[in-house]
């Protein structure tokens, strides 16, 4: 039997079929033999709303995904006529040739059939492979292009343009995106429509169309209002042909349809974000009642801040052996995670790992890191870890204390850390000038190196906050003297 591939779509005009990413043949002999007629399947992940976005956008420049699993079904000839009334078997003739030179016979199974599959094999393949996991979860890798912005006589910015775009490349791909592309521009005044100018709005809008860009983002924390703006306008005649072929299917009958559905996905989103706030609200409860916990044994608290990939993680898990995850990746730690260390001398704290800080942290995401705030701010000690070997070291760490500023926790006692010392171009150099410092210890959490003097240095600083605040004279009876060891343990003579 010869086969005919013959594309019987309500939704697209023959145009858009032979655009050249339809893969099938779709010159037309209605002398063939009989045609068979196949749905269009729709490739989704059902689990994933951006990958119905992206099937139904390619579903408007034709790319069509046939499956027989659905419908491949024979209809006579005269069936084969798309909604226009054209007639759709002239492909087989191609496909017959295909055959004979395939030498197959009447009973061999369609090679149609192994070509569509094959190609199906391989979209699927392609799909699945934009799947990558960040941070233990798995995400949808998105073509992204950046747009980076200076305002001119901005003096408060000390990170180059260049530099921070290279940063917000790091956390895009952090977030799972690929990055396509990047421009900037030097800003007098923003534009109150479009913050930047109409030229600039031209050129990213041709570089989305030549990448296919699906995300642009912004190196600023744009105002709610501005995005959102420009979010309904981008999504709006989307969502609205997304949905109209229900309105189609129904005849025209059921009116306004599309706009039935896009409430329908803003109050997904909506739920959605219920669900992540509801989240953190459970990480911040079961850090308080932790830290509740821990405020009826004294322990002192030793949190460690400081820029993102600067060796926080690193450092804990050496420490204390835990197996937090520490990688070469932006925003690697994103809870807050407590061990009890115990020193040479058997006395004990307890370090806190925290989520990084970063430049230009927007406001919003602050409130997203409460519970590490929260934590924070109820430190015995705090220790700022700053990855030395950074060429933009001194902007990190003005970066933190200015976020520490806002956190209001001036008066709790600092320790400097320097970090990745042994990635340092001039090490030695480098701990001659931490000596020089006072509170300020040299180390690479990564080989142990100074890790000693860390500590020693540690129980210095915490000497301070039992001075500050909570000394304690205590008369203990002979019969409790068990508790004298413990005691001394946690305590700073
Ligand atoms: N060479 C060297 N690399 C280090 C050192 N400490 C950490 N690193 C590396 O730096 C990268 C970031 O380390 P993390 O411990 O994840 O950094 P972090 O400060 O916890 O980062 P966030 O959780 O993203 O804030 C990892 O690839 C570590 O292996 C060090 O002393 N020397
Ligand atoms: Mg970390």
């Amino acid at each position: 039997m010869s086969t005919c591939l013959f594309c019987s779509t309500t939704r697209f005009s023959s145009s858009l079929i032979s655009e050249p990413n339809c893969r099938w043949p779709t010159t037309t002999n209605p002398n063939t033999s009989r045609p068979v007629q196949f749905a269009l399947r729709k490739h989704v992940n059902r689990n994933n709303s951006r990958g119905i976005a992206r099937v139904f956008q390619e579903e408007a420049v034709g790319v069509l995904f046939p499956d027989e699993s659905v419908s491949l079904r024979e209809i006579d000839a005269g069936e084969g006529r798309d909604v226009d009334g054209r007639v759709g078997g002239g492909v087989a003739e191609a496909v017959e040739e295909t055959e004979g030179a395939l030498g197959l016979t009447k009973d061999s199974p369609p090679p149609g059939r192994y070509v569509r599959k094959r190609e199906e094999n391989a979209e699927e393949d392609r799909f699945e492979s934009r799947f990558k996991l960040r941070n233990g979860k798995e995400v949808f890798e998105e073509k992204a292009y950046l747009v980076g912005i200076e305002r001119k006589g901005d003096t408060m910015d000390t990170f180059g343009i260049e530099e921070s775009l290279k940063e917000l490349a790091q956390l895009a791909d952090t977030a799972g995106l690929i990055v396509v592309g990047s421009t900037y521009q030097k800003l007098a005044t923003p534009n109150p429509r479009t913050y930047i100018g109409s030229g600039k709005v031209a050129e990213i809008k041709s570089a989305v169309d030549a990448f296919g860009v699906e995300t642009v983002i912004f190196d600023e924390e744009l105002s709610a209002g501005l995005v959102a703006l420009a979010r309904m306008e981008y999504q709006l005649p989307r969502l609205t042909k997304m949905w109209t072929h229900l309105e189609r299917q129904a005849g025209g009958r059921v009116k306004g349809m599309g706009e039935k559905q896009i409430e329908v996905d803003k109050r997904i989103l909506r739920d959605q974000i219920v669900v992540l706030k509801k989240e953190l609200e459970t990480v911040r409860k079961h850090r308080k009642q932790y830290r509740n916990r821990r405020v009826s044994v004294p322990v002192p608290v030793v949190s460690l801040v400081g820029y993102t990939n600067a060796g926080k993680s690193t450092l804990l898990n050496r420490l204390t052996g835990a197996k937090v995850l520490a990688e070469d990746r932006l925003f690697a730690t994103l809870d807050p995670t407590t061990r009890r260390v115990q020193m040479k001398n058997g006395k004990v704290f307890l370090l806190t790992d925290t989520v990084g800080f970063i430049q230009k942290l927007p406001t919003k995401l602050v409130a997203a890191f409460r519970a590490t705030l929260e934590e924070i701010s109820e430190s015995s000690l705090l220790v700022h870890v700053v990855d030395i070997s950074h060429p933009m070291a001194e902007q990190q760490i003005d970066a933190v204390d200015k976020v520490l500023l806002e956190l209001d926790v001036a008066s709790i006692p600092k320790l400097m850390v320097w970090n990745k010392v042994d990635k340092a171009s001039d090490p030695l150099r480098i701990k001659f000038e931490a000596e020089k410092r006072e509170d300020t210890v040299c180390i690479s959490a990564l080989s142990g190196d100074g890790l000693d003097e860390f500590c020693n240095a540690v129980q210095e600083k915490l000497k301070e906050y039992t001075e500050n605040g909570t000394l304690v004279r205590a008369f203990v009876p002979l019969r409790i003297a068990r508790l004298l060891t413990p005691m001394r343990q946690l305590c700073i003579p």
